[in-house]
């Protein structure tokens, strides 16, 4: 389903990987319709359709597709690992192949279909130079809830990740607002909170920037992993329990891998009165 802006609308897809959910729109013939009131009007859950994200499909040069991605709040995000996997396991049914290369504001990525059906994505390698990471330089994080001792981790997106004894005990919907607005993040972050609960098992909860409490982040998985390898915590291949089920990550010589189900719900298109009121 190849979608332009047509006076008789805008065709979407609706997508979700573990329930982080996604409006995706295929702009590869045509102008990208997309604007950040157009992605807040989508984004209501009441009056739109209701996203945790929107991806735009995009042509590239050398690549078989880009792909742009916006919060409900109107924001751009440099990353999204579920709408990635959500995405390439469409461009791989419809280019009829079993891997695809992809552009995304980070670079160049790659995804494939695994032999059980699961969609693998290679994010790229994590980026954990202090002058890299969207933290402001010589600030100390002490003065953040939970001890102050988190990891930030950068995937494309800024990541914050916190380990805690109970992940389940965490009061995200009050911290999370808190911490993604510190002035410590010049670019707001997404906020993880993780406990260990088995050998190179993990829990993680998220507060993602610009959206809220979602049942999976699968960039934030990665940034956990990463961080928990760091920290001593885990290997580098994890299983990481979110809200909406499970992901597999691989801290690999080639950049962070997460594996998990894709699923895409319906088709439709935006009708032409909902555009013109925006
Ligand atoms: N759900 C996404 C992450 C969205 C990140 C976004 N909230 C940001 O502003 O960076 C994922 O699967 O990686």
């Amino acid at each position: 389903m190849n979608t332009t802006r047509t006076a008789s609308g805008l065709p979407f897809m609706k997508m979700h990987g573990l329930g982080n959910d996604f409006v995706v729109i295929d702009a590869r013939e045509g102008d990208d319709p997309v604007t950040p009131a157009l992605a807040r009007a989508l984004g209501d859950r009441h009056r739109g359709v209701g996203f945790d994200q929107l991806a735009v499909i995009r042509p590239a040069q050398s690549a078989d597709f880009t792909l742009d991605f916006w919060n409900s709040d109107g924001s751009r995000a440099g990353a999204c690992g579920n709408a990635t996997r959500c995405v390439s396991d469409y461009m791989m049914r419809q280019l009829g192949q079993d891997h695809v290369t992809l552009v995304t504001e980070r670079g160049a990525l790659s995804a494939l279909r695994r032999t059980d059906g699961l969609v693998s994505v290679n994010m790229g390698a994590p980026i954990l130079e202090p002058s890299q990471i969207p933290i402001l330089p010589g600030t100390d994080p002490q003065h953040l809830p939970l001890g102050g001792d988190p990891v930030a981790v950068g995937m494309g997106n800024p990541h914050c990740v916190f380990f805690v004894e109970d992940a389940e005990a965490v009061e995200v919907a009050m911290q999370g607002p808190v911490i993604e607005h510190d002035p410590l993040f010049p670019e707001r972050t997404n906020v993880e909170f993780a406990s260990l609960i088995g050998p190179d098992h993990l829990r993680m909860r998220v507060w993602e920037r610009g959206t809220g409490i979602t049942l999976a982040c699968g960039s934030g998985t990665c940034a956990t992993a990463v961080a928990a390898n760091l920290r001593g915590l885990t290997g580098k291949r994890v299983l990481v329990d979110v809200d909406g089920g499970q992901l597999e990550i691989d801290w690999r010589e080639d950049g962070v891998w997460m594996t998990g189900p894709t699923a895409h719900v319906f088709d439709a298109t935006l009708t032409p009165e909902f555009l013109a009121a925006l």
